[in-house]
């Protein structure tokens, strides 16, 4: 099933694995694809010097994956790393609080006591433990690198396999841009949050519990006073700064969004927005977009400039409260000066973290922001599930029956009403009728692209809600109206639904579809580079090829969307000729917009006003004289009609 627009990717559907299994001898497939020739060799020396890698081993199921997605369950998914990484995380923030102490041992033991010993004792010992702190931290910022990358990619692959599942009406519903968003921004706000912030975060945490600690040891009514001055302003501060960047960094996610939407959008629709001269338009489409995204941006902004700068000034003014006190105690005798020098510098050690927390709620936000966004796409369930029971369906032989089936994309306006069809095996059925009138959607609940509201649809016998998607889809292929081509070789694209089809598979659709000229003509044969959505071939060359891919997939049954773009004769001559060769033997629907395509059908049916009106092979719609004679009448008469602009 394809993703985007009418979702009519080829039989079998998104391959796990997609296109890089196409090419056995070039593992990296298509992302290797575009390399030019000039850089190839270096390329392939490069590969060469690298170790082996393993295929991936994902798997793909129809199932979804209903673990709750949490930090905590993204984490546990990675024991030792996030062991590793919490060891080094602890060894820095307890060697972090060695510095005050020897400090403090320095001047009271050293210098207050004129000890030398003691006091270059203290400053060795200062520089080990920075040497310890420097390689934990080096530690700590490796591990949970590492962490980051490892979580990330579990996610965004969690992610792509539930798009993978996801039905034709989510891609209708959501716009491209937005899934795009998912998988990129709102990871990556994850994944900053890994790299660093979490670490740090624990470290901040660590250090203002060890400090207070110290401090209690120290003097615990100086602590209090000094804690209690502090601890309270600073909570409520953070308490409004928590409601208030909630609401903005929800708002930030949905303006990156919408930003990404509208720029893909314009980008896929660039050729018809510079045809109809709306680049202007475009334009300014584009900045009302992102100003939104600035807005939310600057009210994110405006929130933590309030925060940081009033953590700070708590902590100072906790400070000079602390000097003013501590001062006293040591004039007193209460306290030793190397006590309130440590006391001063532990204090330092505990507001220092608050600025950074700031920096770090910042990430926390973001990725809890992202976390909710992501979970929700996670939620969605596939319209069209497939049963936990559900069968392979066995080798069909094509007998299909639609019977009572009503369906609308909105079930508040039905396209089909309790339509009975019965189709033989290796029957071909032409549907005709007006645009917009069903016959499509006929098709696409044929294929089980939908599921009806009322009734069923059966293949052989069998509901197809109780066979599995894959054994359905290998039985049943979709040529869709418009083909969609990616970006890689011909090869690829046509062995695309069975990527280790032989060579000789292969070939041999291109003859039976007639595209042999094409690969004779291309520099590279069959390993010819086709552009993105191809591009570089054209209508009706995408269309043969569409036809060879479902060739060599070798599907019972065919479900065919004519395409409506118009041909030349001389194209239109051999798609019509390789279509009759793919049908033969095939149970086959054809939505059949030409009225040729349907008088070559063993029967026609004309589908309107949400049913089958007429059903019976050409020649008898023509000698009944109902709809079909008239539509038959009327298309006849235009394409015999001499062109106007012919003397
Ligand atoms: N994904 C969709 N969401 C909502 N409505 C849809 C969707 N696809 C089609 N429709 C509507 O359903 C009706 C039937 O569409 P369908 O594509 O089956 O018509 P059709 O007979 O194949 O037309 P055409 O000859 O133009 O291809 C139309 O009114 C169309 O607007």
């Amino acid at each position: 099933m394809s993703m985007f627009g009418g979702g009519f990717g080829g039989p079998g559907g998104a391959m796990p694995g997609g296109m890089s299994g196409a090419r056995r001898d070039r593992p990296g497939g298509a992302p290797f694809a575009g390399i030019p020739a000039e850089l190839a060799a270096g390329v392939a020396r490069l590969e060469s010097s690298e170790p082996p890698l393993d295929p991936p081993r994902e798997t793909f199921h129809q199932q979804p994956d209903n673990r709750r997605l949490t930090l905590g369950t993204l984490l546990a998914n990675r024991p030792a790393v996030l062991v590793t990484a919490a060891v080094a995380v602890l060894a820095e923030a307890l060697l972090l609080q060695a510095g005050p102490l020897l400090v403090q041992i320095g001047i009271d033991h050293g210098i207050v006591a004129r000890d030398v010993p003691v006091l270059v004792l203290s400053a060795v010992a200062f520089l080990a433990a920075v040497g310890l702190t420097a390689f934990a931290s080096g530690v700590r910022i490796r591990q949970s690198g590492r962490l980051a990358a490892y979580v990330t990619r579990d996610l965004r692959v969690r992610v792509f396999k539930h798009l993978q599942r996801l039905s034709l009406d989510f891609y209708t519903r959501e716009k491209a841009g937005v899934t795009m968003t998912r998988m990129t921004s709102d990871v990556e706000a994850i994944q900053q949050l890994l790299q660093d912030g979490f670490a740090q975060f624990l470290i901040q945490g660590l250090t203002m519990i060890v400090v207070t600690v110290v401090l209690v040891h120290y003097d615990a009514e100086l602590a209090a006073i000094t804690l209690l001055l502090v601890v309270p302003p600073l909570a409520a501060l953070s308490i409004w700064f928590r409601k208030a960047a909630d609401q903005g960094y929800e708002r930030q996610r949905d303006a990156i969004a919408g930003l990404f939407s509208h720029l893909s959008e314009s980008l896929y629709g660039v050729r018809v927005i510079t045809a109809h001269n709306q680049q202007q338009r475009s334009v300014a489409e584009h900045r009302e977009v992102v100003g939104a995204y600035r807005d939310a941006n600057d009210h994110t902004g405006r929130i933590s400039a309030v925060y940081g700068p009033g953590s700070s000034v708590i902590g100072l003014l906790g400070l000079a409260a602390l000097l003013l006190i501590g001062g006293r105690m040591v004039l007193r005798g209460e306290l030793t000066i190397g006590e309130l020098t440590a006391f001063v510098l532990y204090i330092n050690a505990f507001f220092q973290p608050v600025q950074q927390l700031v920096q770090l709620y910042t990430n926390y936000q973001q990725a809890r922001a992202a976390l909710g966004k992501l979970r929700g796409l996670l939620g969605t369930a596939p319209s069209v599930p497939e049963r936990i029971d559900a069968l392979a369906l066995p080798p069909a032989s094509g007998g299909i029956e639609l019977r009572n089936v009503s369906f609308g994309y909105d079930p508040e306006r039905p396209v089909l009403r309790d339509v009975t069809l019965r189709i033989a095996p290796g029957e071909t059925i032409a549907c005709v009728g007006p645009t917009g009138a069903g016959k499509s959607t006929l098709a696409k609940l044929v294929a089980r692209l939908y599921d009806p509201d009322r009734g069923a649809v059966l293949i052989d016998g069998h509901d197809l809600r109780d066979v599995t998607l894959d054994s359905l889809h290998r039985q049943v292929g979709v040529v869709p109206q418009e083909p969609f081509l990616f970006a890689g070789t011909l090869r690829d694209n046509i062995a695309f639904a069975r990527p280790d089809a032989s060579d000789d598979e292969v070939s041999a659709a291109v003859d039976a579809v007639g595209l042999r000229d094409l690969v004779d003509r291309s520099p590279d044969g069959l390993d010819t580079i086709l552009h993105e959505r191809g591009q570089s071939v054209s209508s009706g060359e995408r269309q043969l090829i569409a036809l060879a891919r479902v060739f060599v997939a070798a599907p019972r049954v065919v479900v065919l969307d004519e395409a409506t773009s118009s041909l030349d004769l001389r194209s239109e001559l051999r798609v019509e000729a390789a279509v009759q060769r793919l049908l033969e033997g095939r149970t086959a629907i054809l939505v059949a917009h030409r009225l040729s395509t349907a008088r070559r059908a063993d029967r026609v049916i004309v589908v309107d006003n949400g049913g089958i009106l007429e059903s019976g092979h050409h020649d008898d719609l023509v000698a009944r004289g109902g709809r079909y004679a008239t539509m038959y009448a009327t298309w006849e008469s235009h394409t015999t009609t001499p062109d106007p602009g012919t003397p």
